[in-house]
Parts: C-alpha cells; sequence; structure tokens
C-alpha cells in the first residue's frame, strides 16, 4: 500500500462549551492550526503517483475560504474541537476531491498545537 499527505495551516477562533467553569478554552481564542490528510493506494498512476499531490487543491481552497481567520463555532454544526474538525475534514475531503477509485483518504488529522493532535480514520464496521 502506498500512502501520501499533505499539510495545510490556517487560523481561526474557537470556543468549547460544556467544560468546567473556569476552564480557558471557554473562553474565545485562537490556534495556528495545522491540518494533515492521508490517501492510500495499492497502485501507483502515471509517473509513479497515488495521485499529483496537486489533487489536495480543493482542500486547500476550502480552508482558506471557509475556515481561515473565521470563528469555527459559527462555521461548524458541531462543536469545533480537534476530533470533530478532523471528523469534518476528512468527510470534506471524501466528498469532494475528485479521486480515483483506487485512492481512498485515509486520515485526517488536525492539531492545535505543536504538542496535540487529533485524527479521525473511517470505521471499519
Ligand atoms: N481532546 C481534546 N482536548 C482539548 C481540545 C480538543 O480539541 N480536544 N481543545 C482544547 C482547547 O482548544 C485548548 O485551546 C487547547 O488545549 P491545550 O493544548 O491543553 O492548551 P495549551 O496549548 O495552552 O496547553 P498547556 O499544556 O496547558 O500549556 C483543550 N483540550
Ligand atoms: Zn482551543
Amino acid at each position: 500500500m502506498y500512502t501520501i499527505g499533505k499539510k495545510f495551516t490556517f487560523e481561526a477562533a474557537h470556543h468549547l462549551e460544556g467544560l468546567p467553569d473556569g476552564h480557558k478554552c471557554g473562553r474565545v481564542h485562537g490556534h495556528s492550526y495545522v491540518v494533515e490528510v492521508v490517501l492510500t493506494s495499492s497502485v501507483l498512476t502515471g509517473p509513479g503517483f497515488v495521485v499529483d499531490f496537486g489533487e489536495f487543491g480543493p482542500l486547500r481552497d476550502y480552508l482558506r475560504d471557509h475556515l481561515d481567520h473565521q470563528d469555527l463555532n459559527d462555521v461548524l454544526n458541531v462543536a469545533p474541537t480537534s476530533e470533530r474538525l478532523a471528523a469534518h475534514i476528512y468527510e470534506w475531503c471524501v466528498q469532494h476531491l475528485d479521486l480515483p477509485e483506487q485512492v481512498h483518504v485515509a486520515m485526517a488529522r488536525v492539531s492545535e498545537t505543536e504538542l496535540t493532535f487529533a485524527e479521525y480514520t473511517p470505521g471499519t464496521s
């Protein structure tokens, strides 16, 4: 199996509900988000690609146009935790990246800081 991935960054604000009183993440604050999406395929095409890295272009545009410098609480219809943002980006890729049949979106990872991350991978059941 071959694996490729691409990283993207965007800046956004959010706050999280349901935390204990005084939790710092209950207040509106911002992150320099890092997003990584991974594609897999058992075969290579063209010059030896899973797909051209350029096929990630629509995701770059989506992040720039819809998430960058936004309040994620206003943009997403779920609480903007790293986990839910990873799932949101995974589903967006499945629905919008124009990938060959043999290429699968394997994982989306979101980092709010250099020290943390959340990943979403599709369930197997
Ligand atoms: N499982 C998750 N836990 C937390 C999330 C999350 O998305 N998933 N998010 C937050 C907040 O967004 C917070 O802004 C980030 O928290 P944290 O990394 O703990 O903050 P710091 O970088 O300031 O880390 P310190 O170690 O406290 O300096 C919270 N938890
Ligand atoms: Zn946060």
